[in-house]
């Protein structure tokens, strides 16, 4: 079992695809969207009668140009340093290889969002939809659009978009955290120096798509557990399965896909995802079922909520539930791992919040509550995002009007590209963007930074619906572990680089060791 957890992980983490549920999808990857500059023959007037720019006076950078980069230069796993690269060649917005307008300062992008549709897009999904419309499966908050998106967000805010919402599943991440903790603790002491864990990334994995699937799915499915049952290890592979072949899918011609095998594959792995969460929810309608008979009131969580909730069909449930599960777990998983790996290396960072996270006793389990009311804590998350803001790219495409963005008329249709990590980076900003201080995002009267120079879960009516339950899980597990350990970099594992694959990850495995400070009685 071990043996198949291993290769799904492997498989997944050194897979070449740059695809992901988020929008770097459409930005640079979907051929599909590149139909061509949307037309800039409507000729509007600036504010003083003058005539607007348009498209075709921004700088270009060619298709070949941009295989070049990828393939010869070897940014196609770097797109975050290419978003750097090319914002020194051509400035803050140029149109993209893939016909998209990029965008690398935070006016320009902060223009853009506050002036974004009624029902905002970020592209081209038919990756995803494709799939779907196959097997006659249900769209979930990533594949809708227009005012079907609009309707279904509204039902999916409801107990999962405010902090408030969020909290009531502390106590199910609280558990999942506490099993993750006994893994830490199993691990370091199986070691033979008795502190070393190896392959920090793949626990935390393990940990995001436990913690994510007790919310979602009100119930354990086993990813923590020494032996994986075999259901929740099919599940993984299929994961591993569909994104390993996204990247092939999506280079494809439609028209080829029966005739080759990673269509096959990418299907085969949909497949083991939908068919693992249909189970699960039919379980629950069977509980809900079986409550009505008994003429029980129908409690629980998010999954009871929706399946209760007459204005979603049963379909809708099933292809919303899949979506944030996939959404919730590289993302969470990988910002943990930048931020121990951040925290190691910064003892006097680690030791700050050493300090607040023990603020209480050390017998007393952390609740949603206390780790809110942290500002170290939070500031740390918000300053690893900023670092390494696992999604690099986002974007928006201006479905229903015309735009001017910057002195520069757009007509409907057009692509525009958010280069989250160079504008995250960029000095004016955040002077030294290259050193991870948290204490940049303290509310100690300081002057803060542009809200919109570091979003690392989108903006607006758009943006992440996950984002509560992800800093949850976060603070949570962060919270829990530097109260008990020190964590300090193994000296064998060189200096860390992000890789844009799904999201951010590091080129290498991570080994970290986890010492225990001596005067801590942790609960855990
Ligand atoms: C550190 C963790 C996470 C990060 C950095 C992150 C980031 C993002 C970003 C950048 C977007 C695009 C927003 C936009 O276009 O404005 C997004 C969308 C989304 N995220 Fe997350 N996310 C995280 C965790 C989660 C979790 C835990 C869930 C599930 C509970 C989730 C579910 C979604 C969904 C469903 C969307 C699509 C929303 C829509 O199109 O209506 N995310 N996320």
């Amino acid at each position: 079992m071990a043996a198949c957890l291993v290769r799904s992980t492997v498989f997944r983490s050194t897979s070449p695809s740059r695809w992901s549920p988020y929008p770097s999808s459409a930005v640079l990857v979907s051929h599909r969207d590149a139909g061509g500059p949307p037309s800039s023959s409507m000729a509007l007037s600036g504010p003083r009668g003058d005539k607007l720019r348009t498209i075709d006076d921004l700088p270009k950078v060619g298709l070949l140009e941009t295989m070049y980069r990828m393939v010869f230069q070897g940014y196609y796993n770097r797109l975050h340093d290419l978003q750097i690269y090319e914002k020194q060649l051509y400035g803050p917005i140029y149109v993209g290889g893939f016909k998209t307008v990029v965008l690398s300062s935070v006016e320009l992008m902060e223009e853009v969002l506050r002036k974004e549709d009624k029902f905002p897009s970020r592209g081209d999904m038919s990756l995803w939809t494709d799939y779907r419309d196959l097997r006659d499966l249900g769209y979930g908050p990533f594949t809708k659009e227009g005012h079907d998106w609009y309707n279904l967000r509204v039902l999916l805010n409801k107990r999962m978009l405010q902090p408030r919402d969020a909290m009531q599943y502390g106590p199910v991440i609280n558990e999942v955290v506490t099993d993750l903790m006994k893994r830490i603790c199993y691990l370091r002491q199986s070691s033979p120096c008795g502190t070393l864990v190896n392959n920090v990334s793949n626990n935390l994995y393990l940990f995001s798509l436990e913690a994510i699937s007790s919310v979602l799915f009100e119930t354990r499915i086993g990813c923590l557990e020494k032996e994986i049952p075999g259901g929740t290890q099919h599940f993984l592979d299929s994961i591993a399965d569909m994104f390993a072949n996204s990247a092939a899918v999506i280079l494809m011609p439609k028209w080829t896909h029966r005739f080759v095998p990673h269509w096959h594959r990418y299907v085969a792995g949909w497949d083991g995802i939908f068919k693992f969460a249909g189970k699960l929810i039919d379980r629950k309608v069977e509980e809900m079922e079986q409550q009505v008979r008994e003429e029980q009131e129908v409690e629980g969580g998010y999954l009871t909520y929706l399946l209760s909730n007459t204005q979603m069909s049963r379909k809708e449930v099933n292809g919303s539930i899949t979506e944030l599960l996939l959404a919730g777990v590289d993302t969470t998983a990988n910002t943990l791992m930048w931020a121990l790996h951040l925290l190691s290396r910064s003892p006097e960072a680690q030791e700050t919040l050493h300090k607040e996270v023990s603020s209480l006793p050390a017998n007393h389990i952390l609740t949603a509550e206390d780790v809110y009311a942290m500002p170290y804590l939070k500031s740390v998350v918000k300053e690893t995002l900023r670092m390494y803001p696992v999604v690099v790219m986002n974007a928006r495409r201006n479905i229903e009007k015309d735009v001017v963005i910057g002195g520069y008329h757009f007509a409907k249709n057009t692509s525009f590209g958010f280069s989250h990590y160079a504008i995250s980076h960029d000095e004016e900003t955040y002077p030294e963007p290259q050193r991870f201080d948290p204490d940049r995002w303290q509310r100690d009267g300081r002057e803060r930074p542009s809200p919109f120079g570091s979003i690392p879960f989108g903006f607006g009516i758009r943006g992440c619906v996950g984002r509560r339950i992800a800093e949850l899980e976060m603070y949570l597990f962060l919270a829990t572990i530097f109260r008990r350990f020190k964590v300090e970099p193994e000296p064998s594992v060189g200096e860390l680089k992000p890789l844009s694959r799904t999201v951010l990850v590091p080129d290498q495995q991570v080994n970290l060791h986890f010492r225990e400070r001596s005067n801590q009685q942790s609960p855990v």
